[in-house]
């Protein structure tokens, strides 16, 4: 029988909440904790602290525990099940508050990040093989089709004979090849989608490993869980500490987590902290009258703009302001992306009336990136009913987008009017003045002191991309604490010279792509391979290798480096860095094929001016 240890009073109730299932999910199991922990090779006593909640398991150690409980049993665990106690598992590692427990939970997500990633590109691949198939068989048809038609051509008396002979087989060909050209249109669409959701997935990876390094960096050495309400309370870091922020802010808190759980706001974006200029005060006057009285004026409100120029912001300012202005509204910010989600994991009957209810249930929903909504063979159709069904309950929807909704053709012609039936408006990217307000602020919010004449220089060399914007100077500082040196504009010229476009490859440029290429073909696999985001662990590892040595060998800065492995971010260069240092010391395969592909690449020669090569 299972030992069964006392939860303890004043744990954080997410934890007794998840030990206590486990608990019940070990009673199952009819065996100590001692025998199942030997059983397994676990130590006893963290087992039982998984067990009275005072530590919270990986979530492989409950995914073993489902299913050694289901074979006991004799059944397999139940997708819902398995769904509660995944839900149990998150929320418990959210609310432990410890560095540990972020980096379990971002770990946890980025495998299930990966899963996707890696489900989209193999369904990326079948649909390409598919795609490729029958255009290959199309075109067969087509060459078919001719010879049968240069048979027809001979002579008026030999065509007669020829069309009776081949008719048959010249209409069922005609009609196969009508089949063909439909299926690949299809396919052409479905493949589309897959390269989207493949696409993001990639980039959800990306996120998350960035996340991942700065909580591992966060938490070195940490084991001590922080106080709940400490982690909970702490101001977002680039929370605008300005008069008009502070006015508008959301209440953080528990309360306010709970709320925001719910509908979906990032409380940073108020109207508040948007910056206004003229390439978007249409878009915010029209945010702030939808706001102050939705489904009155402009209905659907409908918002375009190339991207991080200001859209989830407004959006979510939406959301804000009519909370603020009519307590109880009840409001709802989703992604495209989410829905779609929702949607397939919905399924038919039961499922699907309560996605429907989930949808209809808000006074007003703000739909981010339609641009993203896949059909998924009848998403577009729910949508559109979704939309009338709301509209006529006078429920304001707000959408926003990539481009214009005529520009939105896979949604299909009927979801496009609905979409266009409202107010349109354009945000464009912002102009110098605003650029340079935002570089103030963001300035301000990290202690940044730079003189004036650098904020205007970075503004004026990073025009389309509010995110590259601030990251920008976020560069620019980190350059100028690292070498020590004033944040001049001479200072900001050297970083930005890595992010400003249409500059031939320099030198040390050209070297890094030898390094590239030679540390691909010692893995067999290819430059493009090596800057891709395939994610398989032996060219992940091939993958960091190649960015340690650039950066060992060359002088490039790690977000250079990045941006040569596929536009990745300098905190993947820095994480393959320290990977690989750790790695070299601990494997001696590793260290000894670093060696031999350093001294490949010194042996090859190259064009670095210090000899390096
Ligand atoms: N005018 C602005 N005032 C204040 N902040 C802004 C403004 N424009 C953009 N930002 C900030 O830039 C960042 C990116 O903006 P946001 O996420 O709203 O972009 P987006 O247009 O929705 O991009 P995407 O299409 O890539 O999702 C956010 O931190 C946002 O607060």
């Amino acid at each position: 029988m299972s030992v069964l240890v006392p939860l303890g009073g004043d744990l954080p109730e997410e934890s007794r909440a998840l030990a206590e299932a486990l608990r019940r999910l070990f009673d199952g199991l009819g065996i100590s904790v001692r025998r199942y922990a030997a059983r397994r090779h676990r130590d006893p006593g963290s087992l039982s602290r998984f067990l009275n909640g005072t530590r919270i398991p990986p979530w492989e150690f409950v995914h073993d525990l489902i299913r050694d409980v289901a074979e006991e049993q004799g059944r397999a665990p139940t997708p819902e099940a398995i769904e509660l106690l995944r839900r149990l598992h998150r929320t418990a590692l959210a609310c432990g508050g410890s560095a540990l427990n972020r980096v379990q939970a971002l770990e946890d997500e980025l495998a299930d990040a990966d899963r996707q990633s890696m489900r989209s590109a193999a369904l990326v691949r079948a649909l390409e093989g598919a795609l490729a198939d029958a255009q290959h068989r199309a075109a067969d048809l087509e060459l078919q089709i001719r010879q049968l038609h240069g048979h027809q051509d001979r002579s008026a008396a030999e065509r007669d004979k020829t069309l009776r002979l081949y008719e048959d087989q010249v209409t069922a060909l005609l009609r196969e090849r009508q089949d063909l050209m439909e299926q690949v249109e299809a396919l052409g669409e479905d493949l589309k989608d897959a390269h989207a959701r493949r696409v993001r997935a990639e980039r959800r990876c990306e996120e998350l490993e960035r996340q991942l390094v700065a909580a591992e960096e966060h938490g070195e050495g940490e084991n001590p869980p922080v106080a709940d309400a400490a982690l909970r309370d702490a101001p977002p870091t680039d929370a605008p500490p300005t008069d008009a922020a502070a006015k508008d802010a959301v209440p953080r808190g528990p309360v306010a987590e709970d709320t925001e759980a719910r509908h979906g706001l990032d409380p940073r974006f108020v109207f508040g902290t948007f910056v206004v200029g003229d390439t978007n005060r249409f878009a915010h006057g029209a945010a702030r009258a939808v706001a102050e009285a939705p489904a009155t004026l402009y209905n659907p409100l409908f918002v375009y703009g190339t991207s991080a120029i200001g859209k989830t912001h407004l959006l979510c300012a939406i959301g804000h302001q009519a909370r603020r202005a009519r307590p109880g509204t009840r409001v709802r910010y989703v992604t495209a992306e989410a829905l779609a989600d929702e949607y397939r994991g919905a399924g038919r009957g039961a499922g699907l009336d309560a996605f429907r209810r989930r949808c209809l249930e808000p006074d007003l929903i703000l739909v981010d990136d339609i641009q993203y909504l896949p059909d998924l063979g009848g998403l577009h159709e729910e949508f559109r009913h979704l939309f009338d069904e709301l509209h006529g309950a006078h429920k304001q929807i707000v959408v926003s987008s990539d481009r214009p909704p005529k520009q939105l053709t896979h949604l299909g012609d009927r979801l496009r009017a609905r979409l266009e039936s409202g107010l349109i408006t354009h945000v464009r990217p912002p102009e110098q003045a605003v650029r340079v307000t935002l570089l103030r602020r963001k300035a301000e919010q990290e202690g940044i002191t730079a003189p004036p004449e650098t904020l205007d220089y970075i503004a004026s060399h990073v025009e389309r991309n509010v995110r590259e914007l601030e990251g920008a100077l976020v560069r620019v500082r980190a350059f100028a604490a690292l070498n020590r040196q004033p944040m001049d504009v001479q200072l900001a010229a050297v970083v930005l010279r890595d992010l400003v476009p249409d500059r031939g490859p320099s030198r040390e440029e050209e070297a890094a792509r030898r390094i590239i290429e030679l540390t691909g073909d010692y893995f067999g696999v290819t430059a493009a391979d090596l800057c891709g985001k395939e994610r398989g662990r032996a060219l992940v590892t091939a993958r960091q290798m190649a960015m340690y040595l650039c950066r060992e060998l060359t002088d490039l800065s790690p977000p250079r480096i990045g941006q040569l492995f596929g536009g990745r971010d300098q905190s993947a260069v820095d994480y393959a860095d320290r990977k690989l240092r750790a790695m070299m010391a601990e494997r001696r395969s590793i260290y000894n094929q670093m060696t031999e592909l350093t001294a490949r690449i010194k042996a090859v020669g190259g064009p670095r001016p210090d000899g390096w090569v």
